[in-house]
């Protein structure tokens, strides 16, 4: 568990984190979320006693991380990916944090293995790509086995092939019952691996919700229909009223309708003498969710010239 009470910091005139509290639980994935400047990686940095704060506090496992008496077997972290030292070998990095956090060298093969790195642990980190780097990184996280999984923008440079494995972690994470908070600026490879969502601007909370919820209230649901005359089910949509529009320029038979349930647009096609080829009801996406939450915020900014 990561608890944040009325976290605040300032670096001169900018306060980079404004009284923010919120709580990353047990079991769950939490996905941290903000625009550029919102004070992501500062709360972070924060919660590792990395950056003190100005006020209030932050703890992991119910302790401030500068009191854990196993900090590397409670939390582990990836912040940066790039700053291993370059002439280094993988596995030479890693005996070296694991030395120095009082973790068994042990743990170094068995991390190497989780992360994929096995063929390239003995080559220097130098010339490793940036998704090799963020591996690398997260295996340094996971030595300690940590019970709390702390991951700053861990996508940045993963291919395809990366980002399913990187899910599959920290689902297998939380499925044992242990707190993963991970920021990513890449939402739609965020969206199907979170369960909770924070997102703050400005250092402040915006809203901590259920990805569910936070999906549902940001937009209306829509209702993406295919017909085989969808001019008829234009007339039947206007007449009733109904909000519509064409939103697949390469095939005509498809109308979105908004304020309707897939039941309803379903009636109203048979109604209207439609043969229906297809019909789903569509959520918002993460983008227009996160958009619409920070909406006001950025105009906010936008409008201001200092802060940044
Ligand atoms: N050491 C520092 N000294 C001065 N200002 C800082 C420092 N660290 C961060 N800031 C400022 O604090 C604010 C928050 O920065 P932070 O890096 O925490 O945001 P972020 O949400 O992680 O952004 P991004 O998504 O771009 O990484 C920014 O205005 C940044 O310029």
């Amino acid at each position: 568990m990561i608890e944040i009470h009325g976290l605040t910091k300032r670096f001169g005139r900018v306060t980079a984190v404004d009284d923010l509290s919120f709580v990353a639980r047990p079991g769950s994935v939490t996905g941290f979320l903000g625009p550029n400047g919102a004070g992501k990686s500062t709360t972070m940095r924060m919660v590792l006693g990395l950056d003190r704060p100005t006020s209030g506090f932050a703890t992991v496992c119910g302790r401030p991380v500068r009191e854990l008496r196993h900090p590397a077997r409670t939390v582990g972290a990836v912040l940066d990916a790039g700053w291993v030292l370059p002439q280094r070998s993988a596995r030479a990095h890693l005996r070296w944090i694991a030395a120095a956090s009082g973790l068994p060298a042990s743990r170094v093969d068995e991390v190497i293995a989780e992360v994929g790195l096995t063929t390239a642990a003995g080559r220097r980190v130098r010339g490793f790509s940036l998704g090799m780097r963020q591996r690398l990184g997260i295996a340094a996280a996971l030595l300690g086995d940590p019970e709390v999984l702390l991951l700053d923008e861990p996508v940045n440079g993963l291919d395809p092939d990366g980002i399913l494995w990187l899910r599959g972690l920290v689902r297998g994470y939380a499925e044992q019952g242990r707190t993963v908070l991970l920021s990513s600026h890449l939402l739609a490879e965020l969206a199907g691996n979170v369960d909770e969502v924070v997102v703050i601007g400005r250092g402040r909370l915006i809203t901590q919700q259920a990805i569910g919820s936070f999906l549902a209230s940001s937009a209306a649901t829509r209702v993406r229909v295919r017909v085989d005359d969808p001019d008829r089910l234009r007339v039947a949509l206007t007449e009733g009223g109904h909000t519509f529009g064409t939103h697949d320029e390469r095939d005509p038979t498809v109308l979105t309708v908004s304020g309707l349930r897939t039941e309803e647009v379903g009636a109203l096609a048979r109604t209207a003498g439609c043969t229906v080829w297809e019909l789903t009801a569509q959520t918002a996406s993460l983008e227009e969710a996160f958009l619409k939450a920070t909406k006001t915020h950025s105009e906010h900014v936008a409008g201001e010239a200092g802060n940044a």
